[in-house]
């Protein structure tokens, strides 16, 4: 299994175009790492390999077909900002299960404390927010994780435990990573692959 894009080209409206002619792709079971600068176009780019956004130009495919326009999408993407990724309307329990139902292993593995479920977004912390947003892109479908700076907001210790979980769950299903980030060390060490988005962009 392989996600590719081809020739993505992107810009904001009438914007500067931001990503130009992009080609790379992330086979299952590998790790890539994707750093650049701030404000290259990386989070950018990893909205428009999770579905998020559509490319102004190009396609992206997962095993040479469009990605699903309904229905669990098997790219997930962890944002930057969790925040920003929950329904502010919806109690932390049901948008934990929108997609499947992970169990309380996982949940306490994520050290998610099952009161939070009966929660709004708005009452936890940004870094407690994140560990649903990880454990909800777990699902059994999912074939590729965008992480887009998955753990920056995270203690140390807690960004250790993410890890250790994303990178199992990846091992053990033969998931496809591509982790966007500044921390080129956080890349090493847990990439098998690192591509630099100012070498890959043909703007
Ligand atoms: N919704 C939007 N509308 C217009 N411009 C946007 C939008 N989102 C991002 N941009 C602009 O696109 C550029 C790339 O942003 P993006 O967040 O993709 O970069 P990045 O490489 O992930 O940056 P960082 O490393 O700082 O997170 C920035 O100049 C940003 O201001």
């Amino acid at each position: 299994m392989r996600l590719e894009a081809q020739q993505i080209s992107f810009r904001y409206g009438k914007a500067a175009w931001l990503l130009k002619d992009i080609n790379l792709s992330v086979a299952q079971g590998e790790r890539v790492g994707l750093v650049g600068p701030s404000g290259y176009g990386k989070s950018t780019l990893a909205q428009i390999l999770s579905g998020y956004i559509r490319p102004t130009r190009g396609k992206v495919l997962i095993d040479g077909s469009p990605l699903p326009d309904s229905g669990y999408c098997p790219v997930q993407l962890i944002y930057q900002h969790p925040e920003k990724a929950l329904n502010p309307r919806r109690k932390l329990g049901d948008s934990l299960r929108e997609g499947w139902a992970p169990d309380d292993q996982l949940l306490a593995a994520m050290g998610i404390e099952r009161e939070w479920l009966g929660r709004w977004p708005n009452e936890l912390s940004g870094g407690e927010l994140q560990r649903f947003c990880v454990a909800r892109a777990l699902g059994p479908q999912t074939r590729f994780l965008l992480a887009d700076e998955m753990s920056t907001m995270l203690d140390v210790i807690t960004q250790a435990q993410i890890w250790d979980i994303v990178l199992k769950a990846v091992e053990e299903r033969q998931m496809g990573l591509l982790a966007v980030t500044h921390n080129r060390a956080l890349a090493e060490r847990v990439c098998t692959r690192i591509i630099d988005l100012e070498e890959l962009n043909n703007c």
